[in-house]
């Protein structure tokens, strides 16, 4: 008898023909995030995704909470297809329970064991209730339910731990987040990668206005992100010159606004120059003036990919609970400062109207800047 993890994945099997290319991209996510965990095993057979690890399981478990495309996981027994190990292996599991009720499920896809299922499920109910004292059978609403899959093994298990849901990081293409250091677009990156895109990030740094330490800040978060998936590359766009450029040639209750279409112009440049079909915002309708549809309309105008905001219908407290439960919250709440924060005009405009800005820019050679701005890249995982 052997402990084994059994990985269920619910939304993947919807999805006919291209069910191979879900599971392979899941078995290998599965490997990237076990990969540093020495003796470990992974397989794949029908339907199920089986891991076998020698003592720490429990970290293992935690690694496999942050893949998406894992609805369940469940620590199961693994025993010989023999009815007597079945009985043997029970009777130890519910061994474990007092004073509680009890039904046994079998399911069946290997069918070349010699009983049915409904007849396992009751043999093997007979002998738990004979050997363990303190039990009784409730088919309709039982505090325990001892599973058994029937497969080229036996495998028993009573608890499923939840999964995290979604699709498999890598199988619904790649989009490009702009990430400040803030809450939001950490978060809006997750929620991407929760549909399965693969993500890089750009960040605006406008050093020595925006610090070491802020910059610091967006490498840690990456790291965080990089667990539910695999490395992230962050371009660090050196912003400084052109933002003063910005500052100093446009009107000052216009310089949120084309500064924000500007940083558009250059994450659509990255986003090509690295195969990303799509831009990533951590924008939430009204959450501040320069969210604001008129201002969100100006800003996309600036883009021609499209431009996902994940966050658009929610609420700041959700956002906040959603950073807490992926472990950025605490990383974004350091108080450091953002090239959105410096320099902000006393009265920025609240509506802006595209042809007025569009006018301003006639006047303002930023293409210059756009292809001369420099860029670092680093890897993050
Ligand atoms: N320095 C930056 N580098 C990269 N992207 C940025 C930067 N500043 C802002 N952004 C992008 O613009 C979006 C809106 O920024 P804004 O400062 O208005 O909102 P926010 O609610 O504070 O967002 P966040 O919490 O993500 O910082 C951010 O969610 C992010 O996607």
């Amino acid at each position: 008898m052997q402990d084994i993890l059994l990985i269920k994945y619910g939304e993947l099997a919807l999805k006919g023909d291209n069910r191979s290319f879900f599971e392979n991209r899941l078995m290998k996510n599965i490997k990237n995030a076990l990969n540093e965990i020495n003796d470990v095993k992974i397989e794949k057979t029908h339907g199920r995704i089986y891991v076998e690890c020698s003592d720490n399981t429990d970290y293992v478990i935690e690694k496999l909470k942050r893949v998406f495309g894992i609805v369940g996981i469940t620590l199961a027994k693994k025993v010989d297809l023999n009815i007597e190990d079945i009985y043997e292996a029970s009777i130890n599991i519910m061994k474990q329970y007092k004073d509680k009720s009890f039904k046994v499920e079998t399911r069946r896809p290997n069918k070349t064991f010699p009983y049915e299922s409904m007849e396992i499920s009751r043999k093997v109910g007979a002998e738990i209730l004979s050997n363990v004292d303190n039990l009784h059978v409730d088919v309709h609403n039982p505090d325990v339910l001892l599973n058994i899959e029937i497969r080229e093994m036996a495998y028993l298990y009573t608890d499923v731990i939840d999964g995290i849901g979604g699709m498999p990081v890598g199988t619904n293409g790649k989009a490009t987040v702009l990430l400040s250091g803030g809450i939001d677009s950490p978060v809006a990156a997750w929620m991407m990668m929760k549909r399965g895109a693969e993500v890089n990030a750009v960040y605006f740094h406008s050093h020595p206005y925006t610090s070491e330490r802020a910059k610091n800040k967006v490498i840690e978060l990456c790291r965080v992100l990089s667990q539910y998936g695999q490395k992230i590359d962050l371009n660090i766009v050196n912003f400084t010159e052109f933002q003063l450029a910005i500052y100093d040639k446009c009107p000052p209750k216009m310089t949120t606004i084309i500064m924000r279409r500007m940083m558009m112009r250059i994450a659509e440049n990255i986003a090509r120059k690295t195969s990303s079909m799509a831009l990533v915002t951590g924008e939430s309708l009204g959450q501040v003036a320069s969210q604001t549809i008129e201002s969100i309309y100006c800003t996309n105008a600036a883009a021609s990919m499209p431009v996902f905001r994940p966050l658009i219908g929610m609420d700041k407290s959700e956002i906040m609970g959603l950073a807490k439960k992926i472990g950025t919250y605490e990383i974004s709440i350091r108080p450091y400062e953002d090239c959105c924060t410096i320099f902000v005009p006393k009265h920025p405009v609240i509506k802006p109207v595209l042809e007025e800005i569009e006018e301003i820019e006639r006047n303002f050679n930023y293409q210059n800047y756009i292809d001369n701005i420099s860029i670092d890249v680093q890897s993050i995982k």
